[in-house]
């Protein structure tokens, strides 16, 4: 009796003690991590610090990692802000945290620099890896999946960039001359035309009409059409689940992950495994993201896009022209039978060209109608290039449409895109060490960035006479960034430069694309960029032809939030603009 009553007390101490036992186990493992990985941490940041050491720290960031809370605090005026801190120098740099060496950029100044990162040495620097001590790439991986924007090249990749030049391989395919004089032009006619005819309804004039949602529309129903072979009608008012889905996602996205730069780099460093990992993972990531209403939203948003690209990709297999059609997915998925990539793979695809080919042209469109209809003069010239040149009636296609036959037209464009970018910040992180032209060392694992050469002189004063108010942005920012807004307001390289002078590009040479990188440079440029312009060039006419614009009194202009440069008016991602018959 007594032997039966202590034998559930002896199994009671016995699991006790080994609870105790493996809760000092896991307490000396968890510590041998933490300081492991501060070691690991501490040399690694040292070695940076050491080879960063003739570097100047870029205006008011000395402290390591300061540059993270002013950043914060200028997500209003994220672009502004980052030309301060690197006014008048070629080069400088941020500093990361003395225990962690993800935080550490160099911000590069000069074309020479651009070009060897993007071009020369183009094997060395590429997409960051998701990790705790980068993650800013945790949150983008997740949001465009193993798509063409996210997938890396060179000493970055693990497949020799075997995957990166696939796709690039394929997607080309679409981007060939026969292409754009038929199924391109086609299309973008048809839809500026609807465009045009939505915004001739007599109701529509009535009141000012937010002509960037009529572009971000425009641009949608024709990448639906040119990528995915179908119909959609949002520029005529239907509407798109997808889009919408697309923008919310975007948005929270990037909230959400600056919110979250200081937690994962703590978290990744501090907090044993399970809780934390060095990749980004970890209890801890899952319990801040789960309680963020942000992620929550993005996250929501995310399934609804997924869903959508599911339905792309089934209907285009089940469809019985699936042998025979050329649209961009159905080459892909004709691909997958000889370089297997996966069907997951060949929606991040999907994503990734969506929001290429979608937002970055929509925007360009927005700030070039910006632009137009707050100046008369330069409506009245374009008004007076198309009426002689492209009237109602003649066909549009890639000869009547180039600089050659409507200089001031492709001037217009030229002097939109240099001063408002639709990718104003970019990065690429060095995968060795390396020595930039100048002699400056960069260590492995240092984000570059790209910062116009600047002089003192000539950008303030210009400032100063600009009407541009950046005032009232709620923009958020990124933490690595290339600085492509910067560089085409640099008064050195364009006099004047906060002044809208479609002049200055005529006639017209062709920047060198690292002195000129709105669509990048070397090997990784963008490969829509005759697509984007051939596509503003059809809107932008077709509107012309028949309608004038002018912006609404009073608004106050601002650039957006999202990863691409919109417009904002006041607290709206909204322009503006009445729109009347000519
Ligand atoms: C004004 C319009 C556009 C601008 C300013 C622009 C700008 C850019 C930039 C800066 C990049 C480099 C991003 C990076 O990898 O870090 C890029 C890449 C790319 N763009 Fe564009 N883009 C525009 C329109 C388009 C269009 C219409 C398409 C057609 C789908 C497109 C397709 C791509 C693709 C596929 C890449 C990835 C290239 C690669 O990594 O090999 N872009 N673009």
């Amino acid at each position: 009796m007594e032997e039966t009553r202590s034998q559930p007390r002896l199994a009671d101490a016995l699991s006790k003690q080994l609870l105790l036992k493996g809760l000092l186990a896991y307490s000396a493992f968890g510590a041998c991590q933490v300081l492991y990985r501060l070691l690991r941490g501490w040399r690694e940041s040292l070695r940076m610090r050491d080879m960063l050491a003739d570097i100047p720290a870029s205006k008011g960031n000395e402290a390591p990692m300061s540059w993270v809370k002013e950043m914060r605090k200028n997500f209003h005026r994220a672009n502004d802000w980052r030309y301060e801190i690197c006014e008048g120098m070629p080069i400088c740099k941020n500093v990361g945290f003395r225990w962690n060496p993800g935080g550490f950029q160099v911000i590069c100044g000069e074309p020479d620099m651009v070009r060897h990162f993007l071009k020369d040495a183009f094997d060395t620097y590429t997409k960051g890896v998701p990790s705790g001590e980068n993650p800013f790439f945790i949150y983008f991986q997740e949001f465009l999946g193993d798509g063409i924007f996210t997938v890396r090249h060179g000493l970055g990749s693990d497949d020799d960039g075997k995957a990166w030049t696939q796709m690039r391989k394929i997607s080309a395919q679409i981007f060939n001359r026969k292409n754009f004089n038929s199924l391109m032009q086609d299309v973008f006619v048809e839809k500026a035309e609807s465009l045009r005819s939505f915004l001739s309804r007599p109701e529509v004039q009535k009141e000012p009409v937010d002509l960037q949602m009529g572009f971000f529309n425009f641009t949608m129903d024709s990448i639906m059409k040119i990528f995915f072979g179908e119909d959609s009608s949002t520029v005529m008012g239907k509407q798109n689940r997808y889009g919408e889905a697309f923008d919310n996602a975007q948005g929270a996205m990037r909230q959400h992950m600056v919110k979250s730069i200081s937690f994962n780099l703590i978290a990744s460093t501090f907090l044993p495994w399970p809780f934390s990992s060095p990749s980004g993972g970890g209890l801890a990531r899952m319990l801040w993201d789960a309680t963020s209403p942000t992620y929550r939203e993005f996250t929501s948003e995310l399934a609804v896009i997924h869903d959508e690209a599911d339905r792309l990709v089934k209907e285009c297999l089940a469809d019985p022209k699936f042998e025979t059609r050329r649209d961009l997915l159905a080459l892909f998925l004709q691909a997958q039978k000889e370089i297997k990539f996966t069907t997951q793979f060949v929606k991040d695809m999907v994503l990734n060209l969506i929001i290429a080919g979608r937002d970055t042209t929509a925007c360009l469109l927005s700030w070039m109608f910006y632009e137009i209809s707050r100046d008369p003069e330069v409506q009245k010239r374009l008004h007076d290039e198309i009426d002689r040149k492209s009237p109602a009636g003649t066909s549009m296609d890639l000869k009547s449409l180039s600089h050659n036959e409507l200089p001031y037209l492709h001037a217009v464009i030229y002097e939109t895109l240099r001063l408002w970018p639709p990718v104003p910040v970019d990065s690429k992180v060095a995968f060795a060490d390396d020595v930039l032209p100048g002699g400056w060392k960069v260590p492995r694992g240092t984000t570059l960035v790209f910062c116009p050469l600047v002089e003192d002189v000539g950008w303030k004063e210009a400032r100063s006479h600009t009407t541009f108010k950046a005032s009232a942005c709620c923009g958020c920012d990124i933490d690595f960034a290339v600085l492509w807004y910067n560089m085409g307001r640099d008064p050195v390289r364009y006099p004047d430069p906060l002044a809208f002078k479609p002049e200055r590009w005529i006639p017209f040479t062709a920047p060198p694309h690292h002195e000129f990188p709105v669509f990048q440079a070397g090997p990784r440029i963008c490969l829509g960029m005759d697509m984007a312009i051939f596509e503003a060039k059809i809107a932008a006419v077709e509107l012309l032809r028949h309608l004038r614009f002018e912006l609404k009194a009073g608004q106050s202009i601002t650039y957006g939030t999202k990863i691409t440069m919109n417009v904002k008016s006041g607290d709206k991602e909204e322009l503006l603009v009445w729109v009347k018959k000519r």
